[in-house]
């Protein structure tokens, strides 16, 4: 069921080849299993103990064991009541051998068919009527363990003596159904175990795919956490495969119950039970990543129960406890919850192989000893099993297919931290990045894609620009905000806590659009950003973005086959698929892009002022329209940052006021005009008056008394290109402007 389940989320297509598997998991193979079971066990309440059968004889006949101050004696009458509750049997206890003895040759001589010595060293004889089988059992520990063991040599003994007791099932027979039960198993598990590696293995070949690891980071999946998920995934394959080879050599030993050895049953039963705990673990981890009601009833009720009832069961260690559970079980297996169920049946194994217990599977299999499940009981199970998965499944699928992924429970949102996120402040302290280059294990230069930049965002709803040249570490101080580039000195805070911190929620957040384009190639558009709204866990409001960024006609053309614009397009649309992003990083949108798609984004991103926005770009237009805020860096340092007022005011020229005046100085002090601040330069050839910032109360008299003396004029305002280009320059370190 698990199997079909994960194969069907894989292809995310409910293609003929994903409900084959789901149909072979979810409803033959159980209806195989209970429907070979049944077959097997038809009429066999407890195959596995010993059958001493129904006693014919009458008057009854008696049992009878000695000593009773022996310290295995009550052990063994015990088990011996429990396990074989024959009719028309009297057990009878005698202090001491001789009591025993003298009771088997007068008073018992008509009806006691065995006696039975259990003595302090161990030995057990047993006695038979007329005395002729006297067998020590010097190897044998008389413990719970031994109990089945010893029952089948007395067994031995009674028959070897013609008693008249009749055995309902053959011992060898039973055996066989033992071994076909095992081989049952066996299949079962490395089926599931199969298609669990083969989905690993084609999670891991998509994965490697281009560059989906970006985006795993955007959404939440950090690499290391990743392979730590999958090389747990392997090691819970590998455990799976020594816990087959357990139950082997188990099986083996059950065969020969009484000489085993059970050292193999630590060994491989345990790690077994913890592989259980950790792939159900890991797949119930899947689902609370994108949890709803649904999800979560799967995963609490299908799921966790099992690894409890296993710990519990395992710290218990008692058998009517085991029995509980392994009822559990029993019922479960065709039912609702095969990781709780397989839980439950493997910690009875554990159990009964680790005592040497029968727990028969006449008790798997029963609601009360002596009844079995009716066949119609355990096709009906099935069915309701197969409904339910399939349902479930095909919820799943849908969502996926829809694009509608399973919205967040609400349980699980984090609000706290989702609020927090939303009213933060981004701090970038003392930020250090260095990057060295090695030869021969020594670093021979060191870049400083950052030095001491420090920055702090108060604004939680300004678009902010960061406009540097080539290499002056924009792309290295996103990456540091995003959490993807270990700063060397220096740390992001945001609200006080480093993005660490705050793990996936910090990225699950963001809306981001990387320097280099992320594509698949062999994906349509339709495709990619299907499968991109899956990872960023957000609903895909396909159309709108394509529409948005000019793509609608595009949607089934292949990725690769775009032009390089159209996929920075492609690029764009993603990112706008965060429906409520805290944060939004868009490292060189425009780049590449048509005039046309680049106003439909300035639009875009004039109206989404409902978070932080960082946006890098190397077109001053662009940073002019957009922002509220500007930074400018200069080789990995920070020269100025403010609002774009700001940055002009303090470090543009001014008003520029080109004329074809001769002399505008004279001109202007005719006129009374303070020209004291104003700057007279010569550029191309004409004469040009700056007018700074602060004095551009000025500019309309300026103006004016040109226009009185008849001289043309021209005016250029402060811009952006002019301040960036005048930092790069002249800014040789010092003061920052902020
Ligand atoms: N992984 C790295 N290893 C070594 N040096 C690096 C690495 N990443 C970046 N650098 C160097 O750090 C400096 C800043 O790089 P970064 O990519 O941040 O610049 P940028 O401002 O984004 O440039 P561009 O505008 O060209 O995208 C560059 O000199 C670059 O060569």
């Amino acid at each position: 069921m698990n199997a079909g389940l994960h194969l069907m989320l894989l292809t995310r297509k409910r293609s003929p080849v994903s409900f084959a598997f789901t149909i072979i998991f979810a409803f033959l193979l159980p209806i195989i299993v209970i429907l070979s079971m049944s077959t097997l066990f038809k009429g066999q309440t407890d195959p596995f103990a010993v059958p001493l059968g129904k006693c014919k004889a009458d008057p009854c006949y008696h049992l009878a064991f000695s000593p009773t101050n022996s310290p295995y004696f009550n052990i063994f009458l015990q088990n011996f009541q429990s396990f074989y509750k024959l009719k028309n049997v009297n057990y009878k206890t005698f202090a001491t051998q001789a009591d025993l003895q003298y009771y088997l040759e007068n008073d018992g001589k008509t009806h006691v068919v065995v006696g039975l010595d259990i003595a302090i060293d161990k030995k057990v004889t047993i006695f038979s009527r007329d005395k002729t089988a006297n067998v020590g059992l010097t190897d044998q520990q008389i413990m719970n363990k031994n109990v089945p063991g010893v029952y089948k040599i007395l067994q031995q003994t009674l028959n070897q003596n013609n008693f008249e007791f009749h055995c309902t099932a053959v011992d060898a027979s039973a055996q066989s159904t033992k071994l076909a039960l095992m081989t049952t198993q066996i299949s079962m598990f490395s089926m599931v175990y199969l298609v669990q590696g083969i989905s690993i293995v084609a999670i891991l070949a998509k994965m490697k795919d281009k560059r989906s690891y970006e985006y795993l980071v955007v959404s939440g999946l950090n690499r290391v956490k990743f392979f730590s998920g999958i090389l747990l995934y392997v090691f819970i394959e590998i455990t799976a495969s020594s816990f087959i080879v357990g139950i082997i050599f188990a099986g083996f030993n059950m065969l020969h119950a009484g000489a085993a050895t059970n050292l193999f049953v630590p060994l491989f039963f345990i790690p077994s039970a913890l592989s259980f705990c950790f792939a159900f673990a890991l797949f119930s981890f899947s689902l609370l990543q994108s949890m709803n009601t649904i999800t979560l009833f799967f995963t609490f009720v299908g799921f966790f129960p099992g690894y409890l009832i296993l710990i519990l069961s395992i710290l218990i260690q008692k058998r009517d406890v085991v029995k509980i559970v392994n009822l559990i079980g029993q019922i479960l297996l065709p039912g609702m919850s095969p990781a709780t169920a397989l839980s439950c049946v493997s910690a009875a194994a554990q159990y009964s192989l680790m005592n040497d217990v029968s727990l028969s599977f006449g008790e798997y299999l029963t609601f009360k000893k002596g009844d079995s499940y009716p066949l119609w009981f355990n096709i009906l199970l099935s069915v309701f099993s197969f409904a339910i998965y399939t349902w479930f499944g095909l919820y799943l699928d849908q969502c996926m297919k829809s694009q509608t992924h399973p919205t967040t429970h609400k349980f699980f949102q984090r609000k706290r931290i989702v609020d927090e996120l939303n009213n933060r402040k981004l701090i970038v302290r003392n930020l250090q990045v260095h990057f060295n280059k090695k030869k021969n294990c020594k670093v021979i230069s060191t870049v400083r894609a950052l030095d001491n930049v420090s920055i702090t965002f108060i604004n939680p709803q300004s678009l902010v620009g960061l406009v540097a040249q080539n290499g002056a570490g924009k792309t290295t101080l996103f990456k540091a905000i995003l959490g993807t580039q270990r700063p060397t000195q220096g740390s992001i805070l945001l609200n006080d806590k480093s993005p660490q911190e705050y793990s996936h929620e910090y990225y699950r957040q963001m809306s981001v659009v990387f320097q280099e384009n992320i594509i698949f190639s062999k994906f349509t558009v339709m495709d990619q950003l299907s499968f991109m709204a899956n990872v960023m866990g957000e609903k895909g409001n396909f159309d709108s973005v394509l529409e948005l960024m000019g793509l609608e006609n595009f949607k089934n053309h292949r990725v690769d086959k775009l032009s390089g614009g159209q996929q920075r397009r492609l690029q764009i649309a993603t990112s706008m698929m965060r429906t409520a992003p805290t944060m939004r990083i868009y490292d060189e949108p425009a780049c590449g892009v048509d005039i046309e798609s680049r106003k439909f984004l300035w639009k875009y991103l004039k109206t989404k002022q409902d978070c932080l926005t960082l946006l890098t770009t190397h077109i001053m237009e662009e940073a002019e329209e957009l922002c509220d805020e500007v930074i400018i860096l200069k080789e990995g340092k920070l020269v100025a940052h403010g609002s774009l007022l700001f940055i002009k005011q303090n470090l543009s020229s001014g008003y520029e006021i080109i004329s074809d005046a001769p002399n505008p100085k004279n001109i202007l002090q005719a006129n009374e005009i303070n020209v004291k601040n104003l700057k007279f330069v010569q550029k191309d050839k004409k004469e040009v008056v700056q007018v700074p910032f602060k004095m551009q109360n000025e500019v309309p008299g300026i103006l004016k008394c040109f226009k009185n003396e008849n001289v043309q004029n021209q005016i250029i305002c402060p811009n952006l290109t002019e301040v960036f280009l005048k930092v790069c320059d002249s800014w040789e370190g010092g003061e920052i402007v902020e």
